[in-house]
């Protein structure tokens, strides 16, 4: 393991499985990241198992990930938003990937990123039975953020390399920045209760990255919502690809998750593809908003 993971603690013989996990998923970005040239075109007439278009990109990071985490010894199991079913490999944990969040921006070449949670239990697992978890964001430069129960750190990635940029990652306390996902009219009337007040506190900044966008929350203090729509009353964003593991990032960053309830990882996890409302960020903001919805 490399600098700065030393000091996440995982416990026991995940440690050596986690440290693995990171290496593969940091040694492939900037391999993603080139093989970005040339697939942001849609697969021809493909939707992934959740309905949603796929980029030619979808499926290539998906195969490039799968086939090296699945060489992982200590992986069980992957499971990605791409496919439909999950794959056993033997024993040991079971890593969840989005291989490419966000890839929607392909088309107009703005951030996106990769996630992954690795999970003791069989995927669908609850978010309480992530280790670890943890996102690259593709933006001008590639960053990494990986968090185990013991707290978040951040990295630069650059070539093969990745250095240790901030060993504890904090979420500010003052919040700066919100991004909202879905159309206004879609909201519920609670819910834009609530984000009129926001919108007289903080900045907007939504990109359509929810790595990105949470990643600017991160960085500045504020929240990120993608809630429940009127067309889409479960909400859009996957529990086990991504609402488990960017809640359990920003929860061991200090901040709060919830899927407008409680925390996004006391939900259950009963569908592969089981989609939910994801609310992140400073956890003053999250408490309002589970009073406002409630
Ligand atoms: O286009 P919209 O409705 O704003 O949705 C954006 C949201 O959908 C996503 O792009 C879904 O992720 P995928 O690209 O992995 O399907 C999130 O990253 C983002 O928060
Ligand atoms: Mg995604
Ligand atoms: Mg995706």
């Amino acid at each position: 393991m490399s600098e700065g993971l030393d000091a996440l603690v995982v416990g026991g013989d995940h440690d050596r499985v986690v440290g693995e996990v990171v290496d593969v998923v940091s040694r492939t970005a900037p391999e993603i990241r080139e093989g970005l040239v040339g697939r942001r075109q849609p697969v021809g007439g493909e939707a992934n198992p959740t309905g949603d278009t796929q980029m030619e990109a979808d499926v290539w990071a998906d195969d490039l990930l799968g086939e090296r985490l699945r060489a992982i010894e200590g992986v069980g199991e992957y499971a990605s938003e791409e496919r439909e079913s999950v794959v056993d490999c033997g024993e040991g944990l079971s890593v969840a990937v989005d291989p490419l969040d966000g890839s929607s921006n392909l088309v107009s070449n703005n951030p996106m990123g990769t996630i992954f949670g690795c999970y003791t239990e069989p995927i669908p697992a609850p978010g309480t039975a992530l280790v670890a978890a943890g996102y690259v964001c593709f933006g001008p430069v590639t960053t990494m953020v990986v968090a185990t129960d013991d707290g978040a750190a951040e990295y630069e990635i650059d070539g093969g390399d990745r250095r240790l940029l901030e060993g504890s990652v904090t979420l500010p306390r003052e919040p700066t920045v919100y991004g909202f996902g879905g159309r206004v009219p879609e909201w519920s009337p609670e819910f834009t209760a609530f984000a009129r007040e926001i919108e007289g506190e903080c900045k907007p900044r939504y990109g359509g990255a929810m790595v990105a966008d949470v990643n600017q929350v991160l960085s500045y203090g504020g929240i990120f919502s993608y809630p429940a729509l009127g067309s889409r009353p479960a909400g859009k964003l996957r529990l086990q690809f991504e609402g488990n593991p960017i809640g359990y990032v920003v929860e061991r960053a200090g901040g709060r998750s919830s899927d407008g309830e409680g925390s996004l990882l006391s939900r259950d996890a009963d569908e592969l593809h089981g989609r939910t409302p994801v609310h992140v960020g400073s956890p003053d903001l999250i408490d309002r908003l589970e009073d406002a919805l409630a």
